[in-house]
C-alpha cells in the first residue's frame, strides 16, 4: 500500500510519509506496552499488599499521558501529510492530465476521470490521514500486548501468538477474496458516474426524443449494478469478517482454560491469570476493528491502481532536440493510423505548399477530421510521417507545433467566462485593440453589440447564451488573434441561418488568407475555394487535383458532388 500510495504521489513524499508511518508505529507500540503496566497494577491489587499499587498507578498514568501525546503528534502529523499530499496530488493530476494526448480524451474517460479527480484523489488523501494511523494501531498494539504476555508467562503468550499466523491469513485470504468483486465494483461505480454525466448533458435532446425515461432506465440499471457489486463485495469479505470474531473468541476462551489449567497446578497465580485476560481483552477490539479498515484500505487501493494507471499513461513522447520548422508548408508521407484494431488512415500521401489550401472531401467516417488530428498531434501516426515544413510533427516541440496552428472545429467549446476572456485564450498576451480587430473581423462585434453587457457578458458553461452560429465567430475571433501559419478548419455542418453562415464565411476566408490551410469541406462553395481537393473514402485518399479537373474526370469526386448537389442543386 505505502508503496502503491510513492508511486501515485511522488518520491518526493517518501520522507514525510516514512516520518509519519514511523511516529504512528511507534505510538501503537506505546499503547501496547501502557498496557504493560497493568501487570504491576493488577498483581499489586490483588496481591498481599494492595497499597503498593500507587506507584505503579502513577505510572501507569503517566505512560497513557505519553501515549495521548504521541498519538495527538502522530494524528496531527497524518493530518497534515493527507492535507499537502492533497494539494500536490490535485496538481500532479491537473499537470499530467494536461501532457496527456488529446486522443486519449475520449467520451468514456469523462466519468473515469472526473471520479478520480474528486473521489480517487480524496480517497488517497483519507488513507494517510484517517487510515493508516487505525490500522497501524490494530495491528501493532495487539503484537505489543502479546509481547508483554509472552514476557509475563511464556506458556500463555505463546498460545496468544498461535492467533497470529491464523489473523494473518484471514486477512490476506479476504484481500484475495474481495479483489475481483472490488475492482467490479469500482469499474461499476466509474460507468455509473459517466451515465449520469451522460444522462445530464443530454437531456435537451432526450427531450425532443421524448427518450428521457428509456435513458434513465440505463442510468438505473447502472445504479443498481453498483449496488449489486457492493452486495456482493460485502458477501465476500463477510466469511473473513466471522473469522476473525470467531478467532479473536476462541483465543480468549484458549486462554482462559490454560490459564485455569496452569492456576489449577500451582504454576501461576490467579491475580496473574486475571491479568494476562485483561492484556487479552485490550487485544480483542483492535483486532476486531481490522476487518472494517481493511476493507476501507482496500476501496483507497483499488482506487490508487487507478491514478497510477493514469499517472503511468505516456504523454506523446518529445524529441531530445526538438526542431523548429522555418516553413508552414504541410506533408502526409505514407501516412497509416489505426483506432484500435480498425484503420482509419490507409497509406495517404498528401503535400500543401505553404500559403496554399487544401480541402478534404468525401464521406461521412472516411478519416477527414482524423487527417487534421494528425497534423495537429492529437495522436501520433503509427506509420509514415507528417510534416510541417519539412520537420516531422514528432520533431517539433509541442508548444512550437500547437503555436503553427489554429483550429477551427465544428464542435465550439466556450469556457464559463466573458466574451473577451473566451476570444483572449487564441492569445492571452493580445492587447485590447488586438482582441477588438479579430472580434470585429470575425464579426463578432454585432454579436456582442446586442448583448446586455457587451464584452463582459458571461457566456455561462459550454457558452450556452450564445446560438451555435455565434459560437463559431468566437472561435473565429479566437484563431484570428492566434494568428498563425496554418490554419485547420472542420467546416460547420449544421444548418445555420443566412446571416450567420454570411458572417461566418466571410470570417473564415480572412482567417484563411496567405496561410497553409487544410479544411474539411462539406460544401461545393467551400471547395471552390481551395487550390487543390483530395478525396478521401475508407482512409485512402483515392483522388486529388483542382475541383474542375476532378469534375471533369467524372471519378469517386464527381460522383460524390452529383449525390451531395442532387437534393440542393441551387448551390
Ligand atoms: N476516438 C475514436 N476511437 C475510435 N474510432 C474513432 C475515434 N474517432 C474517430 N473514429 C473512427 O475513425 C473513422 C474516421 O473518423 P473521422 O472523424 O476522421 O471521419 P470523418 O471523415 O471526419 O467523418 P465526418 O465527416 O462524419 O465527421 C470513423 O469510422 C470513426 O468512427
Amino acid at each position: 500500500m505505502i508503496r502503491m500510495l510513492l508511486s501515485v504521489l511522488g518520491r518526493e513524499y517518501a520522507q514525510p510519509l516514512r516520518r509519519t508511518v514511523t511516529l504512528m508505529t511507534t505510538t501503537a507500540v506505546a499503547e501496547g506496552l501502557s498496557y504493560a503496566l497493568l501487570v504491576p497494577v493488577l498483581r499489586s491489587l490483588f496481591g498481599s499488599t494492595p497499597d503498593d499499587v500507587w506507584p505503579w498507578l502513577i505510572a501507569f498514568g503517566i505512560s497513557i499521558a505519553v501515549y495521548a501525546a504521541l498519538r495527538y503528534i502522530s494524528d496531527l502529523s497524518g493530518f497534515h501529510v493527507g492535507t499537502s499530499l492533497l494539494r500536490g496530488m490535485y496538481h500532479r493530476l491537473g499537470d499530467h492530465l494536461a501532457r496527456l494526448p488529446i486522443g486519449w480524451y475520449t467520451p468514456g474517460r469523462l466519468g473515469e476521470v472526473s471520479g478520480l479527480a474528486s473521489r480517487g484523489v480524496l480517497q488517497a488523501m483519507s488513507v494517510i490521514a484517517h487510515l493508516l494511523a487505525p490500522f497501524i494501531s490494530a495491528s501493532v498494539t495487539p503484537l505489543t500486548i502479546l509481547l508483554v504476555i509472552l514476557v509475563f508467562n511464556w506458556q500463555m503468550g505463546l498460545a496468544a501468538m498461535v492467533a497470529i499466523p491464523i489473523v494473518a491469513a484471514i486477512q490476506v485470504w479476504t484481500a484475495r477474496a474481495t479483489v475481483a468483486g472490488d475492482a467490479e465494483r469500482a469499474e461499476l461505480d466509474d460507468e455509473a458516474t459517466g451515465r449520469v454525466i451522460e444522462y445530464l448533458q443530454a437531456q435537451p435532446v432526450l427531450r425532443a426524443g421524448g427518450r428521457t425515461a428509456e435513458r434513465f432506465r440505463l442510468l438505473d440499471d447502472s445504479l443498481q449494478d453498483v449496488q449489486r457489486a457492493n452486495r456482493r463485495s460485502t458477501l465476500a469479505a463477510l466469511p473473513g469478517a466471522v473469522g476473525l470474531a470467531v478467532t479473536v473468541q476462541v483465543m480468549f476462551t484458549g486462554l482462559l482454560a490454560l490459564g485455569a489449567y496452569l492456576a489449577l497446578g500451582g504454576n501461576i497465580g490467579v491475580p496473574e491469570v486475571l491479568t494476562i485476560l485483561v492484556l487479552a481483552a485490550r487485544c480483542a477490539d483492535p483486532l476486531l476493528s481490522l476487518t472494517d479498515i481493511s476493507g476501507k484500505l482496500r476501496g483507497a487501493r483499488s482506487v490508487l491502481a487507478k491514478l497510477d494507471t493514469v499517472l503511468r499513461t505516456e504523454s506523446l513522447p518529445q524529441a531530445a532536440e526538438p526542431i523548429r520548422p522555418v516553413s508552414h508548408g504541410v506533408e502526409f508521407d505514407s501516412v497509416a493510423f489505426r483506432h484500435g484494431d480498425r484503420k482509419v488512415i490507409d497509406d495517404v500521401t498528401l503535400s500543401v505548399p505553404e500559403g496554399q489550401r487544401l480541402a478534404i472531401v468525401g464521406p461521412s467516417g472516411a478519416g477527414k477530421s482524423t487527417l487534421l488530428q494528425l497534423l495537429a498531434r492529437f495522436y501520433d501516426v503509427d506509420a509514415g510521417a507528417v510534416r510541417v515544413g519539412g520537420v516531422d510533427v514528432r520533431s517539433i516541440d509541442p508548444e512550437v507545433l500547437m503555436a503553427q496552428i489554429s483550429i477551427v472545429f465544428q464542435n465550439v467549446y466556450l469556457f464559463d467566462g466573458t466574451i473577451e476572456e473566451n476570444v483572449r485564450l487564441g492569445r492571452p498576451d493580445a492587447s485590447d485593440a488586438e482582441v477588438r480587430a479579430a472580434a470585429t473581423t470575425a464579426r463578432l462585434d454585432e454579436v456582442i453589440e446586442r448583448l446586455p453587457s457587451g464584452w463582459e457578458t458571461n457566456v455561462g458553461e459550454g457558452g450556452a447564451v450564445l446560438s451555435g452560429g455565434e459560437r463559431q465567430r468566437v472561435s473565429i475571433a479566437r484563431a484570428l488573434l492566434k494568428n498563425a501559419p496554418i490554419v485547420l478548419l472542420d467546416e460547420v455542418t449544421s444548418a445555420l441561418d443566412p446571416v450567420n453562415e454570411a458572417a461566418i464565411q466571410e470570417g473564415i476566408e480572412r482567417l484563411m488568407a496567405g496561410r497553409t490551410v487544410l479544411m474539411v469541406a462539406h460544401r461545393m462553395r467551400t471547395v471552390q475555394r481551395a487550390d487543390r481537393v483530395v478525396f478521401v473514402d475508407g482512409g485512402r485518399a483515392v483522388e486529388e487535383g483542382g475541383h474542375d479537373e476532378l469534375l471533369r474526370r467524372g471519378g469517386c469526386y464527381a460522383e460524390f458532388w452529383n449525390i451531395a448537389m442532387a437534393p440542393v442543386a441551387g448551390e
